[in-house]
């Protein structure tokens, strides 16, 4: 139908898993009606009277970001979190030149090759706190006609003082979002951050039913290890993830918009340290072994070549989907575990995927143990990976995302249900941006790669793709 939805009608439609896709330009109204937001809409007066925000990116478009925040909001304090460096951070810099209320905020990259990827808002209002832990970067081409995932948080509410402990975390909830996040912000050591860090522990996250599954680089031990990265989901879904006996033969599902050097075979990475953390489960360490992981295991989902032709943007969605020639040529056994890009049900199909999920997915894909969004693509330098004999986990970027777990919404919940109509009270109905069943490649099909031509079949836009 054209009635285009309030916000507040979006948000309570919303609850309780808060999980919405960006707006797509170019498809029927039903489909940006239901669960769809746009940047307008999350800045919005709607959502709360603003005081002051901070946008963590890796790309920001700081006059086109002004813009999506309404007028009366456009002088408050804005902190722009980013990983700039060099040319970067100069053209960064003049971006903001005419806007007195920006502060920049440079976070630290002392692992080379790493970047700033984390995409989330923090937003305080006169009435509360609110996080969005998003995939888009702040430039209008993000949020246009691609799929976008975004999570925004409940309003948190200010704690008064009675409430406020001088030690410890006081108004956390029991996935202990608020001291996950408090903890990833002080891995930044920036002064600026030190104020919004403040603003959260002001804030009650009681109502927080999600986990944190962040990124930070450098080369953690000890407990650190387990605080980030794959380690982070490894411990989580140990403690508090699906009982193995119910997850036996579920199939891990990947799904991400660029694809780093994974090693020269699946024993070693893929199937030997990431899908062992994505697979744990409570009672067992992991549930298959890296030597039993087969093509019914591990689902990943990634534009073919295909995808991109034939999507809204053309081939130039492309130019959003880094997978490189150089190492694609070195794991062809990466291209065997690879599903199309479909999301009919939503109506995204043509619209470039850029978000990044991942889900336990039951052998019939009907139900999933546990669903994330993230900015975490499928490379080591966001996941993390084993060093010193599995004593050091080295991440070189920063990422951040949430993990959604059954029984942290319905009492004894084990799973969500992918079917709407056969959602139950107790199987509750997840709405994932992609299509179940998932679609294998053809023997036709190809990955994207981003940096080879394509001159044999033209666009949606009737071009061809000649990388500079
Ligand atoms: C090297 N830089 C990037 C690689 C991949 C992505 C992605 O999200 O797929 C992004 C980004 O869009 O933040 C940057």
């Amino acid at each position: 139908e054209d009635h285009q939805a309030t916000f507040q009608e979006v948000m309570k439609e919303a609850s309780p898993f808060n999980f919405l896709l960006t707006k797509v330009t170019g498809i029927p109204a039903e489909f940006n009606n239901k669960l769809s937001v746009h940047i307008k809409d999350i800045l919005s007066v709607e959502m709360g009277e603003l005081v002051e925000s901070a946008q963590f990116n890796f790309m920001h478009d700081i006059p086109w970001l002004m813009e999506q925040y309404p007028a009366e909001h456009r002088s408050k304090p804005l902190l722009i979190v980013h990983g700039e460096e060099r040319q970067g951070k100069v053209t960064l810099h003049e971006g903001a030149q005419n806007f007195p209320n920006i502060t920049m905020c440079q976070a630290k990259l002392d692992m080379i090759y790493g970047t700033h990827h984390s995409k989330m808002m923090l937003l305080l209002y006169t009435n509360g706190l609110r996080v969005v832990i998003h995939t888009a970067n702040l430039i209008e081409q993000d949020w246009y006609q691609k799929t976008q995932g975004v999570w925004i948080s409940p309003l948190f509410p200010k704690l008064d003082k009675s409430q406020m402990s001088s030690d410890g975390i006081t108004g956390d909830s029991i996935t202990h979002f608020k001291k996950d996040l408090v903890e990833y912000l002080t891995m930044y050591k920036s002064f600026s951050l030190l104020r919004w860090k403040q603003h959260i522990l002001q804030h009650d996250f009681t109502s927080a039913k999600v986990f944190l599954v962040a990124s930070v680089p450098g080369r953690h031990t000890g407990e650190s290890k387990n605080k980030w990265g794959h380690m982070k989901v490894r411990k989580v879904l140990g403690k508090q993830g699906p009982q193995a006996s119910f997850v036996k033969n579920w199939s891990v599902a990947g799904q991400f918009s660029s694809v780093g050097s994974l090693g020269a075979d699946q024993s070693k990475y893929l199937c030997g340290e990431w899908l062992q953390s994505m697979l744990s489960a409570k009672g067992v360490g992991t549930l298959y072994a890296a030597k039993d992981v087969t093509i019914k295991t591990l689902k990943l989902i990634f534009p073919s070549k295909e995808n991109v032709r034939t999507s809204l943007e053309g081939y130039p969605a492309g130019a959003s989907i880094p997978y490189n020639i150089q190492n694609a040529r070195k794991q062809q056994y990466f291209h065997a575990f690879l599903h199309k890009w479909k999301a009919d049900k939503r109506g995204r199909s043509r619209a470039s995927p850029h978000i990044k999920t991942y889900a336990l997915l039951s052998p019939d894909s009907k139900n999933a143990a546990w669903f994330m969004v993230t900015s975490a693509n499928m490379s080591k330098a966001a996941w993390g990976t084993l060093e010193k004999n599995g004593n050091q986990l080295m991440i070189r970027s920063y990422e951040i995302g949430v993990m959604f777990l059954p029984e942290y919404f319905v009492d004894g919940g084990e799973q969500f249900s992918l079917v709407e109509d056969q959602s139950t009270e107790a199987t509750p109905y997840f709405p994932i941006p992609w299509d179940v069943p998932l679609e294998p490649y053809t023997k036709a099909d190809r990955p994207w790669v981003w940096d080879i031509p394509y001159t044999d079949k033209p666009d949606s836009h009737g071009n061809a793709w000649i990388p500079g």
